[in-house]
């Protein structure tokens, strides 16, 4: 029907003069997108649900429904348009949170929910869902906002999204590390306020990857692939420290396993790569801080709560290290009026490891794909073992 309308005369068809084959493309076109359209609306998410016909509304309220607390990635979300298998409703924006006392509302009842890491799922929420809840599909690597002894508890099954993210990760945290050492910032602030003078042989010195040390806090996928990458600009030796060595990781990167004190004295570039858990809650404070060297750049990229920030303040205003490049902190946003915003040696990003447009595309997909897989009662593709 969409066809023969395109194609009427009243609708000249200009493609057809130059291509005898594009009207068979066109039909074919035109029944996969009625297909898709019949598909969609029996999965139309429930705040467009008006004016379908009663047996398709009956039909719909069959299925599972899902909350999304977040309008994720357009990949995730034609997913679950498109599986037939659950209705959802999301919380259509990017730039606000939904609010808790609105999230709390909306998943009374559900059967699903995805997720991001700005959302506590803790006791409060899980109750205010209640025993239908039967998976929860968090779009991050990072699992520090779920209450995971609650979860387990109830039996609610966990999905996460690893590995898509980790070359991303890497990546900027190779920018960070160098924007941080080589004093980018700082740079580029001086070259257009008018600081650029003539040639100086010590102005904005910084400090090279090339014949040094590199520490890595917590040694896991994303470890491995910023030592990867880090290798071609002549490191020296990677070391690490973990709760335990990990050597067929290490041996990805020919890196020594090192106790933490080690790993705070030898490091000449330390990166936090650990997970962030009541064991490594502000690991790296004073303690650590004070065994570094004075020449010493330290990166976090993992969470911002590894990190007692304070003593990292007081370690950067003091000269007790270099410098530090941080994607995470305590709060975040960090207030712009947070003491480490006014130190020249501290660089700060606004949680932007994971943020291409691939990765997170992939991250909303693997989310997706967690969820109706859990929902199904089949092995998810990344499930979290309680
Ligand atoms: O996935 C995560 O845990 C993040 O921090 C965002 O990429």
């Amino acid at each position: 029907m969409i066809h023969n309308r395109l194609c009427s005369p009243k609708h000249h068809c200009h493609l057809s003069d130059t291509c005898p084959q594009i009207h068979s493309h066109l039909a074919m076109w035109c029944s996969r997108m009625a297909l898709r359209r019949l598909q969609q609306v029996a999965v139309t998410p429930l705040n467009m649900a008006g004016g379908l016909t009663s047996k398709v509304q009956r039909e719909m309220s069959t299925l599972p429904r899902v909350y999304i607390t977040r309008q994720i990635p357009p990949e995730g979300l034609k997913i679950l348009r498109e599986s037939g298998q659950v209705q959802f409703e999301l919380w259509d924006s990017d730039d606000v949170p939904v609010p808790r006392k609105e999230l709390l509302q909306k998943v009374k009842g559900v059967a699903g929910l995805v997720c991001v890491l700005t959302e506590k799922i803790d006791t409060e929420l899980l109750d205010a869902a209640g025993p239908n809840l039967k998976v929860l599909s968090t779009m991050s690597v990072g699992f520090d906002h779920l209450s995971l002894e609650e979860l387990k508890k109830r039996g609610i099954r966990v999905g996460y999204t690893p590995d898509v993210l980790t070359d991303s990760v890497a990546e900027l945290t190779v920018a960070l590390l160098l924007t941080t050492s080589r004093r980018l910032v700082e740079a580029t602030h001086e070259a257009k306020t008018g600081g650029w003078g003539t040639w100086r042989t010590l102005w904005l010195c910084g400090h090279e990857l090339a014949g040094s040390t590199v520490g890595i806090l917590g040694l896991g996928r994303i470890g491995v692939a910023i030592a990867e990458r880090l290798a071609p600009f002549k490191v020296k030796k990677f070391i690490y420290a973990d709760v335990a060595p990990r050597p067929e990781l290490a041996s990805v990167i020919n890196a020594e396993y090192v106790s933490f004190d080690e790993l705070a004295k030898q490091s000449d570039f330390l990166s936090v790569c650990c997970a962030l858990t009541p064991e490594t809650k502000e690991i790296c404070n004073k303690d650590l801080f004070s065994k570094m060297k004075n020449t010493s750049i330290f990166i976090n990229t993992s969470r911002g709560g590894v990190v007692n920030q304070e003593d990292l303040y007081e370690a950067l205003s003091t000269g007790q290290i270099a410098g530090a490049g941080l994607d995470v902190t305590v709060p975040e946003p960090l207030p712009t009026s947070h003491p480490l915003f006014t130190l020249k040696n501290c660089v700060i990003l606004p949680h932007i490891a994971s943020a291409s447009y691939a990765t997170r595309n992939n991250m909303s997909a693997l989310a997706a794909n967690n969820l109706l897989l859990g929902l199904r009662g089949e092995p998810m593709i990344k499930e979290l073992k309680l």
